[in-house]
């Protein structure tokens, strides 16, 4: 007995120290390192580290009125803005008990994001997360490196261009929807953000699936509500363990990850049917499985190509990476829009020269330099996401030594606003900016990147680029618009940029049906 109690004694012993270790040694051990380099923020606290203030200034500054429309970063996370004020090279957040610390500098970021020696790692994702999305997006080394070779030649510019026309079937949808809605009053409020989840959702379901596009539309609204209830279980920070209980969420989740992985299923191994047969469809899917095939002809093996379970993670990965940021992209130009009148009309007008009242085109579309202009400085004011690394040894960046464990993060919304890279008007809305190309408006430097840099840069941004193109044009075709009496211009971060309340937007009705 004695033995026995001892034994339970030791390991309690251990068990406590290694927690400890975790929860205290460790993370402080960090901050003295860092603040030696002069990387300084607020204190780390046990285990919640800066959450608490964050939420708590979050809640007292988010309500207060901004002087300036694009002066966003005070309102959606004042903690951020606060310390980028005061240390304008680098700083460090606690989030729990992961030290986050904030890379400004263009060198820098240019230095992690190109790095190819595997320095600088995407961070690991949890069993949680797993269930709703895996994919190229969290990969790292090998693996990745496999991946994106096979999925790259589904988003070649070449197979976009046979895309387009299911682009424009959807797009021709909502106007259509929106021309009956202003038909009656001659104009109509509509809120944006619904409807550009719908129509990017649409989008991915019909260019990724094509004739199966009924299948792929269920699994977006499953896709969805699994999205809704992966925010809701990431809320439960003060009961981490909860992840792990048959809740109702719980099992949801994991019904819903059964359901869409048995319906990509099916439709992949109808495809593969067709393929071997020789019948081939060049939407993303069918593009996905020939670059399959290729590589695993090329290695004469299976191992050089994806298993079915991979291809169904990339399949989720198209909705959850290319749907959100491309709706918010669409809804923030509406309301950039709604507010910079002139803008609207420069926009318009150029769209009518183009197209006229004609079905726009690949071609015309690569014509519209303003359209381009004004959604490259959308992504500047409203980019969708910052980007975030980690180390996994102690590694040298610039003339920081980083310890192991830490994560790295980009800040957009605050690199895009860096007074000396983009001048002393950067708060304001110019999309000439732009005029001369988005390289140019950077003199080279990485102090614009809304689809990311280097060899993980987004995959999907030609595809994004084209599809919000083609829907600004269509709706400058056919409506002039405003915003809404009930619009609040209320940022939010939550795991995109989004309007709070909505996108209310007045839409009236402008010539013939285009
Ligand atoms: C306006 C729309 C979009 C924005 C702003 C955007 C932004 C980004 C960013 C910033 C990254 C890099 C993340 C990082 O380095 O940590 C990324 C990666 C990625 N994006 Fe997009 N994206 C958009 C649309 C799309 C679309 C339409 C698709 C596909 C249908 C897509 C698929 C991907 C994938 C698969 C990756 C991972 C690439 C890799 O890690 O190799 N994205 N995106």
């Amino acid at each position: 007995m004695a033995v026995l109690m001892s034994v339970v004694y030791g390991v309690a012993i251990a068990w406590t120290l290694k927690l400890l270790y975790a929860i205290w040694w460790k993370p402080k051990a960090i901050e003295k390192k860092l603040r030696k380099q002069g990387i300084h923020g607020y204190p780390y606290k046990l285990i919640y580290g800066n959450t608490t203030e964050m939420m708590e200034l979050a809640k007292e500054k988010g309500s207060e009125p901004v002087e300036q429309p694009h002066d966003i970063v005070p309102r959606i996370n004042p903690l951020l803005h606060d310390l980028a004020t005061a240390h304008k090279k680098s700083f460090v957040v606690w989030y729990g008990t992961t030290p986050r610390v904030a890379i400004m500098e263009p060198n820098l970021i240019k230095e992690v994001l190109n790095n190819k020696t595997g320095d600088f790692p995407k961070p690991e994702i949890n069993s949680f997360t797993q269930l709703f999305v895996t994919g190229l997006a969290s990969y790292n080394g090998d693996k990745w490196a496999k991946h994106r070779k096979i999925v790259n030649p589904a988003f070649h510019v070449e197979k976009l261009k046979h895309m387009l026309p299911a682009f424009v079937v959807c797009t021709d949808e909502m106007i259509s929807k929106w021309r009956k809605l202003v038909n009656f009053m001659g104009s109509s409020e509509v809120d944006m953000s619904v409807e550009f989840q719908n129509l990017t959702g649409d989008v991915i379901s019909r260019a990724a699936f094509g004739s199966n596009f009924e299948e792929g539309r269920l699994i977006f609204l499953l896709q969805k509500e699994q999205g809704r209830l992966f925010l809701q279980s990431q809320m439960n920070i003060n009961f981490p363990l909860l992840r792990f209980l048959p809740t109702k969420v719980n099992k949801r989740m994991k019904h819903i990850n059964r359901e869409v992985g048995s319906l990509l299923t099916r439709i992949i191994e109808k495809r593969e049917k067709f393929i071997r047969a020789g019948d081939h469809k060049d939407d993303l899917l069918g593009l996905l499985l020939k670059s399959n095939l290729n590589e695993v002809e090329v290695n004469k093996n299976s191992d050089g190509g994806m298993s079915m379970a991979d291809v169904i993670e990339e399949c989720k990965l198209f909705y959850f990476a290319g749907q959100e940021t491309t709706s918010n992209l669409l809804t923030w130009t509406m309301i950039v829009l709604s507010m910079h009148n002139e803008w609207q009309e420069r926009a318009r007008e150029e769209v009518l020269q183009v197209f006229g009242n004609n079905k726009p085109d690949y071609d015309d579309l690569n014509r519209l330099k303003i359209v381009n202009m004004i959604l490259l400085e959308v992504m500047r004011l409203y980019p969708s996401t910052s980007l975030i690394r980690c180390t996994k040894k102690e590694t040298k960046l610039g003339d920081m030594s980083l310890p192991a464990g830490v994560q790295l993060f980009m800040p957009l919304h605050i690199v895009h606003r860096d007074k000396e890279q983009w001048g002393e008007d950067v708060m304001e809305f110019k999309p000439e900016r732009f005029s001369e190309g988005m390289f140019k408006a950077t003199k080279d430097k990485v102090s614009y990147f809304p689809f990311g840099w280097g060899p993980r840069i987004c995959v999907g941004q030609n595809f994004a680029m084209l599809e919000s193109k083609l829907a600004i044009a269509k709706i400058l075709q056919n409506f002039s618009f405003q915003l809404s009496p009930t619009y609040t211009h209320a940022p939010h971060a939550a795991v995109t940029l989004q309007p709070r309340y909505g996108a209310q937007v007045i839409l009236h009705k402008l010539g013939e049906c285009a």
